[in-house]
C-alpha cells in the first residue's frame, strides 16, 4: 500500500509505519545520547503510552534507564487494507526495538478507564514483570470517558468559564489567521470535563495497583498537566480543561496522603506546549505554539516532547544527588519553566497582535508547526520514501482488549 497523509481538520487519518518507526528510533537516539546520570526506575507502567508525552516517557524509562515497561493505550490496529493509527505503529516500533535491546516490553490496547484494563495490567505485572512497579506515568488525553461502574459515557468540553473568549487562531487547513470565539461552558460541562480529564481515574489506577500489592514501596507516580500563559489562560487554565487539571493537583495531594505509609511520591508534572494530537485540537494553541517555538528556537532553548521527558527524569525524578525534586508552591514539577521565562513571554505578547495570514510564516514558526504535525503520523521525513509500496499491517506483542 502507498500511504500518503490525509489531513481532516486537526487530525491526519492515515499514518505511515516506516515513518513512525523512524520517529521512535530517533527519540531512542536522543535519549541514549543524553546519557543516564543516575539510577532510575526498574519497572514502569505508562498509561497513555503510544504517542506524545506518554510515548516519550516509555522511551526514556526503557532506553535511558533499562526499565521494563508495560504500556496502555487505545489505538486502532492496522489491517491488510487499512493503516493503523500512529500510536499503533509507534508502539509496534517501540516493542520491536525494546526487545532487540533485551528489554521487557508488553502493551495493552484497550480503554484505560475500564476496570478490566486495570485487572489485566495487574495480572501482567504479577505474572511477567518480576516485581512491583516503581514508576507509574499517567499521560491520557481523551475527549470521552466511559465510567467504570455505571458504563455511562461522559464527554469533556473545550470551553471557557464565565465569558465568551474571542482570539486569533490559525486555520491549519487553509493556513490563515482567523478569529475564533469559544463559548462558556455550563456547570454540567465543567463537571463532565473534570470527570474525563481530572484525577479520578489516575487515583483509581494507583489505588488498584496498591491494593493488589504490585506498587513498590517509595514508588513514584507522575501525571502530566498544562498551565500555559496569559495568552492561553482564557481557553485553557481558566477554562474547563484548567478545572480538570486543578482536580489533578488535588488528586496528587490526596494520593500522597493516602499512600504516605508506603512512601508514594505523587507529582503533577507541568509540561511545556508541544505539538501532539491532543494539543492540535485546542483552539488558539497551534498559533501560540508557532510563536513560542520561533522564540525558543532563536534563544536556543527549544525542546520537543522527548527532550522535556529526558529532563524530567534527569533533573527532577531521578537526580544524581538523589535529592527530592524542586517543586512549585503547589508541589508540582515545572518543566514549563523555560517557556514561561519573562523574555520568552514578553516576546510572545509583542508578536501576538501583529500576526496576520500574510506574515504568519515570517513572524512565526508555523512551518515548524506543520512539519511537526505531519511527523506525528510518520510523514515529512526525508529518510522515508512515501511513494514506495509498504505492507500496512504490523503486528506486535500486545494484549488486545
Ligand atoms: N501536548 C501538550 O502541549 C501538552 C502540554 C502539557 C501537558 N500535556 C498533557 O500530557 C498528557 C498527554 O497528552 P499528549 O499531548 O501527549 O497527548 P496524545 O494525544 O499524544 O496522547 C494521548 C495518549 O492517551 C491514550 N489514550 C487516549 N484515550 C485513551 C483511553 N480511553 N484508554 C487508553 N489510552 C487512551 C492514547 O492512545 C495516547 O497514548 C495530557 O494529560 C496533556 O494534558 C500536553
Amino acid at each position: 500500500m502507498i500511504i500518503h497523509p490525509k489531513v481532516r481538520g486537526f487530525i491526519c487519518i492515515t499514518a505511515h509505519p516506516a515513518g513512525c518507526e523512524k520517529n521512535v528510533a530517533e527519540q531512542i537516539g536522543i535519549t541514549r545520547a543524553s546519557g543516564t546520570p543516575a539510577a532510575g526506575p526498574r519497572r514502569v507502567l505508562v498509561i497513555g503510552a503510544s504517542t506524545g508525552y506518554g510515548l516519550a516517557s516509555r522511551i526514556t524509562a526503557a532506553f535511558g534507564y533499562g526499565a521494563a515497561t508495560l504500556g496502555v493505550f487505545f489505538e486502532k490496529p492496522s489491517s491488510e487494507s487499512k493503516p493503523g493509527t500512529a500510536g499503533w505503529y509507534n508502539s509496534a516500533a517501540f516493542d520491536k526495538l525494546a526487545k532487540q535491546a533485551g528489554l521487557y516490553s508488553k502493551s495493552i490496547n484497550g480503554d484505560a478507564f475500564a476496570n478490566e484494563t486495570r485487572d489485566r495490567a495487574i495480572e501482567l505485572i504479577k505474572n511477567e514483570m518480576g516485581g512491583p512497579i516503581d514508576l507509574v506515568v499517567y499521560s491520557l488525553a481523551s475527549p470521552v470517558r466511559k465510567l467504570p461502574d455505571t458504563g455511562e459515557t461522559v464527554r469533556s468540553a473545550l470551553k471557557t468559564i464565565g465569558n465568551t473568549f474571542t482570539a486569533s487562531s490559525v486555520d491549519t487547513n487553509r493556513d490563515t489567521v482567523v478569529q475564533v470565539s469559544v463559548e462558556p461552558a455550563t456547570e454540567q460541562e465543567i463537571a463532565d470535563t473534570v470527570k474525563v480529564m481530572g484525577g479520578e481515574d489516575w487515583a483509581l489506577w494507583i489505588d488498584a495497583l496498591s491494593k493488589a500489592g504490585v506498587l513498590a514501596e517509595h514508588a513514584t507516580t507522575v501525571a502530566y498537566s498544562y498551565v500555559g500563559t496569559e495568552i492561553t489562560w482564557p481557553i485553557y487554565w481558566h477554562g474547563t480543561l484548567g478545572r480538570a487539571k486543578q482536580h489533578l493537583d488535588n488528586t496528587a495531594r490526596e494520593l500522597r496522603t493516602r499512600h504516605a505509609a508506603q512512601g508514594l511520591q505523587a507529582y503533577v508534572g507541568v509540561m511545556k506546549s508541544v505539538v501532539t494530537q491532543a494539543s492540535s485540537a485546542i483552539p488558539v494553541i497551534p498559533l501560540y505554539v508557532s510563536m513560542v517555538f520561533r522564540i525558543m528556537k532563536e534563544k536556543g532553548i527549544h525542546e520537543g516532547t522527548i527532550e522535556q521527558i529526558n529532563r524530567l527524569f534527569h533533573d527532577f525524578l531521578y537526580r544524581q544527588d538523589q535529592a527530592a525534586p524542586a517543586t512549585d508552591g503547589e508541589g508540582r514539577l515545572r518543566l514549563d519553566d523555560w517557556e514561561l521565562r519573562d523574555d520568552v513571554q514578553q516576546a510572545c505578547k509583542a508578536l501576538w497582535p501583529q500576526v496576520t495570514t500574510e506574515n504568519l510564516s515570517q513572524l512565526t514558526d508555523y512551518a515548524g508547526y506543520k512539519h511537526d504535525f505531519l511527523r506525528l503520523f510518520g510523514f515529512a521525513r526525508a529518510d522515508v520514501d512515501y511513494d514506495a509500496d509498504i505492507p500496512p499491517d504490523v503486528h506486535f506483542d500486545v494484549v488486545q482488549l
